[in-house]
């Protein structure tokens, strides 16, 4: 199956490559990559991912000036258009920021760096990247982060939560996120933001503390939907 996506560098974009290496390990095929400072995305994407990294620093809020760089008027209007858009992390960050998930992603609670694999519990199996998953299934996926606690008010978090919007929690507290939550999808189920980083897991032979394969299937499942829509 032909399959095109692009991969958005920001100043500061430190998981770019690994994100790119991880789609063209699971699809075979070249990843495009995207300079923020573009104005306009290529044509044809089928998946549009926004990487982990410390974009412009860090500075002001994570993810907050990146969500004003001009190719984010190009990702905001795909994802209108249904173009399914990826944020790891950092990603996950701009996302909010540029409100298209919603909530905010602040400092986490303890005020520490964490850096370690996490074990996650599946929500949301009918989007197009957790189709694959089993509900309640775990996952072993990498987090590495020092702004991942995940808030909203209560009323979001309930339409969340009645809606099916959750995709991920942490099966254990990680980082003060309310009620747990370690990804989100948005209304339509086409925008996945979530703190882990599954293009850090695509390897089965590295299956340790630093690894595993689980962060492929979330990929695979990308594919697969795409290839069955
Ligand atoms: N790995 C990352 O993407 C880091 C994200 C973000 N800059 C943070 O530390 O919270």
């Amino acid at each position: 199956m032909a399959f095109r996506a692009g991969v958005i560098t920001f100043p500061g974009s430190n998981c770019d490559r690994d994100m790119a290496v991880a789609l063209e390990a699971v699809s075979g095929q070249p990843a495009l990559r995207i300079w923020h400072g573009d104005a306009d995305l290529p044509a044809g994407l089928d998946l549009i991912a926004l990487p982990g990294g410390f974009s412009y620093g860090d500075y002001l809020r994570s993810g907050a000036m990146a969500a004003m760089s001009p190719i984010m008027r190009a990702v905001v209007a795909a994802a209108e258009r249904g173009v399914p858009v990826l944020g790891v992390c950092n990603g996950f960050q701009v996302l909010t920021e540029a409100r298209l998930l919603p909530g905010a992603l602040m400092r986490n609670a303890g005020q520490r760096f964490i850096c370690r694999t996490v074990a996650l519990t599946v929500e949301n199996t009918n989007s197009l990247f957790t189709s694959g998953f089993t509900p309640g299934e775990s996952l072993r996926i990498p987090v590495a982060h020092h702004d991942g606690n995940f808030f909203a008010d209560n009323d979001t978090l309930d339409r969340l939560e009645g809606e099916g919007l959750i995709a991920f929690r942490y099966a254990e507290a990680c980082n003060g996120s309310a009620r747990d939550i370690a990804g989100v999808l948005s209304a339509n189920g086409r925008v996945l933001g979530m703190m882990p980083h599954p293009e850090r897991a695509i390897e089965p032979a590295a299956v340790s503390e630093l690894g595993g394969a689980d962060g492929r299937r979330l990929f695979e499942n990308i594919l697969a939907a795409l290839a069955s829509a």
